[in-house]
Parts: C-alpha cells; structure tokens; sequence
C-alpha cells in the first residue's frame, strides 16, 4: 500500500471520527439535557475545555468563578476530560442540591485523595457515610469542644513566641514575614493534639510526618494539572507516583503506630466505674479514643477504618483554618480600621492582662466573628465542592442527567452583588444580625450546608477565636507598599501563590 492511500484512510478515519463525535455531542439524550444549560458551545473528546484551565492554578480559580459565571451565567456547564461539570452559584439552586439527602456523594475530583484518607467521612457515600457521620458527630459535641480550648491557647502562646522573637531580632521591633507558613504549623500541631492526643511540635521541631503532610497536599494538586497522570499505570511508573507512595508510608506508618500506642495506653489505664474509658487528660477526649472505643476491638471499625478517619481530619482541620487564618491577617492588615476594631473590643475585655481566652471570653467576641465571617466570605477555605448527580434531577429549569458532576463554587456565589453589594469591600458589618436579616441561608455556605456540611465548623471558629485574638492582643499587622498583594488560587484549598507576606510589630 502507497503511502498517499494510508495517509487519505487515515484522515477519512480522522474525520469520520471527528464527526461521530460532533453528532455524540449534539444528539446523545445526555448531551441534549447538558445542552440546556448554557456553556461554550464545543467540547474535544478527552479533554472537554480543559485546556481554558491551562496556566496556573490562579487561573483555574479565575476561570470557575470569575470569567465563565461572567460569560454564562449563574449556571453553566463545563467539560474537563469527559467529564460534565455544572456549576451553580444561585442560593435557592444551591439549596436544592445541598440539602438533598438523595445528593450527598462526592465529585470524581475526591478521588485522588482515596490513596490517603481512604474511604474516610469527606470521601466516603451512601450508607457507609452516613453510619460514620452519625458515630462521629458526638466527638464535635460542645462539651468536648471546650475541653480544647487549653490546646488552642497553647499553640497560640508558641505560635507568638516565634513571632515575637523574629520581630525582636530587627531593631525596630518590626519584620516582614510570610505568617502563612507559621500559622500552617501552629494549626497542625492543634490539629493533631484534638485528633490523636500527640503532641507532633510542628512549630518547634522538624519532622518527616509534617513535612509528608505539606508535600502530599501539594502532589494531589500537581496530580490534578497532569489528567494522564490518571492513568493508573502511568503514575504508578511516574516521578510523582513514587513520591506518592513513599509518602503514603510514612503518613499511614504514623497514623498506625499512634493508634497502635494509644490502644494500649488506654487499655493500660483500663476502664472507670461507668465503663468509660480513663484518659487522663481531664475532659478532653480526642477523636482517636472516641474511635478506638466505639471499634470494639475491630468488630465496628478495624484500625484501617479508625486509620482514615484520623488521616481525613489531619487533612480537613489543619489547612482549611491555616487557610482562613492567613486571610484573616491579611484583610486586617490591609484593614487598619477594622483591625483597631477589634483591638478595642480585646481591649475592653482583656485590658493589659496576658490571661489566656477563656471559653467564657468567646462569646463576647463578636466584632472579631464578624471579621472572620467575612474573610471566609471574601475567601472561603474550600472555594469549591462537589456533588455527583446518580439520578436525573430537576433543578430550577435545568434537567442535570445522572453521571454529571455539581459544582458549587462558593467564591462566586459569595461575591455576588445581588446578595453582597460591593463584593469585593471588606465589611464585617453585613455579618450584624439587623443586616443579615432577610438573607438566602444558602447565600453563605463556607462550611458548606445540609446534611454534609462541615463537621468541624465549631471547633474551626473555636479554634481561629482563640488564636487570632491572641495574635492580635499581641501584635499589630499591616502591608508593606513594596510587597505584591496575594495571589489567590486554588489548591483544593483557597491559598496564596505567593505567601502571605505582612509587616508584623509588638504592640
Ligand atoms: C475554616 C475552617 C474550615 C472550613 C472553611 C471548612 C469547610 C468545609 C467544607 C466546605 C466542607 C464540605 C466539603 C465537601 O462537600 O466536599 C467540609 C467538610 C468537612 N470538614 Fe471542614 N472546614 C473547616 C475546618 C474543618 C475542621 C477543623 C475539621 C476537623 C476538625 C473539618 C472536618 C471536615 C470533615 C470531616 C468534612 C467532611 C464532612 C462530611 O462529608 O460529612 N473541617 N469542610
């Protein structure tokens, strides 16, 4: 055979293929219902409109939320791979979707987190999710909360000393400095106290479990800029694959050997009168025992299960607060009235004294909840979430057809003008309780909402209350004129490209 005859089958091939797939995509019944619902008008086969994310992961941001709801709309429909994507920025849709109990099973894009958190309460659908949920929420109940609140201080009061000391070592007391990685480490040394009972010292000391932890939230991010990379095999074989899985060990060797010492601590310590379990730490009960005794010696749970647990809230509570705590220094530095604000309401209820913040202390902290309020709406921890859709569902006027994923991006619904007018103003006060009146409860969603919202949302307003109120009786934050401002984007969570950088003083 010439080559001329192979290269016209070829290319009779190649369109014959090319038109199969433009008449898939106009008259398959899924694409007729996804057709409804406006977005661009043409998607290639295996990368959909991926390649409109191209660049870096601030466009990935700006794309999702900024420039597609600007072309098409509070509801549009996008196509990453194969895979269709509706997202959905309207409260009363939102409502529709976040307070089904028939829709609480997660996107594909939780997927690459299964390596690491296994089937634990964020990855997890149906049954096994919903047994969990009900086993776990006792751990979050207020009582246990507060029993934290000692941990919370602690941290702070190391979290300041290292700051202090930076400031100190420049002559005028005052030093630039990226407070993000300083805060990540604070909130995972609270984060692993609550969860294991270990103290890891991640703010004093180095370790490879910290380390492991900071790489592996980034290599599932890299995962996802690389679709090949979905591929089992391929990753298998790949740089990154290998990394992964030296990371996984490590991580899961930790977890296992925590649980593993802890079973035998507490069965060391043996049971009190009431057959609860004597921990020894006053009232505080971390979720591991709380795990451990509800295992019944792996009859409930087997330490996999206790294992993916523990893995997910290492992961769920350190970064999304890191995330918000970063923020939240950064709108009051470029604040200031705000920021003296609250210094006044700290003021008024701490005066001169170093006494820590009490449980009792935090209800009267009502400016600086309005202020946190805010920063989660200007930036919110988790900008975007997912639901797959298993039946077809009606919602509003659209017809989403089952296998389609629901995006809710709550960085767009949140700067919305019609719910937020001037979006982009930092304005504690529309979290006053005369002007939150009459505003769409789906209108807010941070923590997400309905029957799979964030379980530690009271524990992360605890936990940010006491440490950011100590940074702020302590230190006073602003913005240098020569720095750049952040660059906001999206790593599964809201984070800065290029660090949080703020000049930082004793006050
Ligand atoms: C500022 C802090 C936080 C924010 C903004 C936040 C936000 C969220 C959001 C939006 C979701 C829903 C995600 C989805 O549907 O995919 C979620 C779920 C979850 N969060 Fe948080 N979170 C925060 C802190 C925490 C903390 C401190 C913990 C643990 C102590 C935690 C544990 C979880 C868990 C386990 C889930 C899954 C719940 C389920 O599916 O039933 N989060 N969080």
């Amino acid at each position: 055979m010439s080559f001329d005859f192979c290269a016209c089958v070829f290319a009779l091939g190649f369109i014959l293929a090319f038109l199969s797939w433009c008449l898939y995509i106009r008259f398959s019944p899924f694409h007729v219902s996804v057709n409804r619902i406006p977005g661009p008008k043409f998607h290639l086969p295996l990368l959909g409109n991926s390649l409109e994310l191209a660049g870096g992961l601030d466009n990935v941001l700006h794309m999702f939320q900024e420039k597609w709801p600007e072309k098409y709309g509070e509801v549009y429909r996008i196509f990453l791979g194969n895979h269709c994507y509706v997202v959905i920025s309207t409260p009363e849709l939102l409502e529709a979707i976040l307070s089904s109990q028939k829709i609480i099973d997660k996107g594909s894009s939780y997927a690459n987190l299964v390596p690491w958190l296994g089937l634990g309460l964020l990855v997890s659908s149906g049954d096994l999710w919903r047994s969990r949920r009900k086993m776990l929420t006792p751990a979050f109940h207020f009582s246990i909360l507060n029993s934290f609140v000692e941990v919370f201080n602690e941290q702070s009061r190391v979290l300041c000393g290292i700051i202090g000391e930076i400031c100190q070592s420049f002559a005028d007391g005052k030093s630039e400095m990226d407070v993000y990685p300083l805060i990540t480490r604070c909130s995972l040394d609270i984060i692993c106290e609550a969860s294991m009972g270990t103290t890891i010292n991640a703010q004093t000391k180095d370790s490879e479990y910290v380390r492991a932890v900071y790489r592996m939230g980034q290599l599932i991010v890299q995962r996802f800029q690389q679709p090949w990379l979905d591929i089992p095999w391929i990753f298998s074989v790949s740089a990154l694959g290998r990394e992964h899985n030296r990371l996984l060990k490590i991580l899961h060797g930790f977890t296992e050997d925590v649980i593993q010492k802890r079973r035998e601590a507490l069965n060391k310590k043996g049971k009190n009168k009431t057959g609860e379990i004597e921990t020894g730490m006053r009232n505080r009960l971390p979720l591991l025992d709380l795990l451990i005794k509800t295992s019944d010696d792996g009859k409930v749970l087997s330490n996999q299960d206790i294992r993916n647990e523990i893995d997910t809230f290492m992961f769920e509570g350190h970064d999304t607060v890191s995330s918000l705590m970063g923020w939240f220094l950064y709108c009051m530095a470029t604040n200031t009235d705000c920021q003296d604000k609250v210094r006044t309401e700290l003021n008024d209820l701490f005066g001169d004294s170093e006494r820590d913040c009490s449980e009792e202390d935090i209800p009267n902290l009502k400016y600086l909840e309005c202020c946190i309020k805010e920063t989660l709406r200007l930036y919110p921890s988790v900008p975007l979430f997912d639901r797959t859709v298993l039946e077809d569902v009606q919602i509003g006027k659209y017809l989403i057809p089952a296998g389609c994923t629901v995006a809710c991006p709550s960085f767009a619904t949140h700067r919305n003008p019609k719910t937020f007018p001037d979006p982009l103003v930092f304005s504690p006060e529309r979290f006053f309780p005369d002007e939150a009146v009459g505003r769409h409860p789906y209108a807010y969603i941070p923590f997400s909402a309905g029957p799979r919202n964030c379980i530690g949302q009271r524990f992360a307003m605890l936990e940010t209350k006491v440490v950011l109120s100590t940074l702020l009786r302590r230190f006073k934050f602003e913005v240098s004129a020569n720095t750049k401002p952040p660059i906001s984007s999206t790593q599964l969570i809201l984070k800065s490209m290029n660090g949080i950088n703020l000049v930082v003083s004793r006050r």
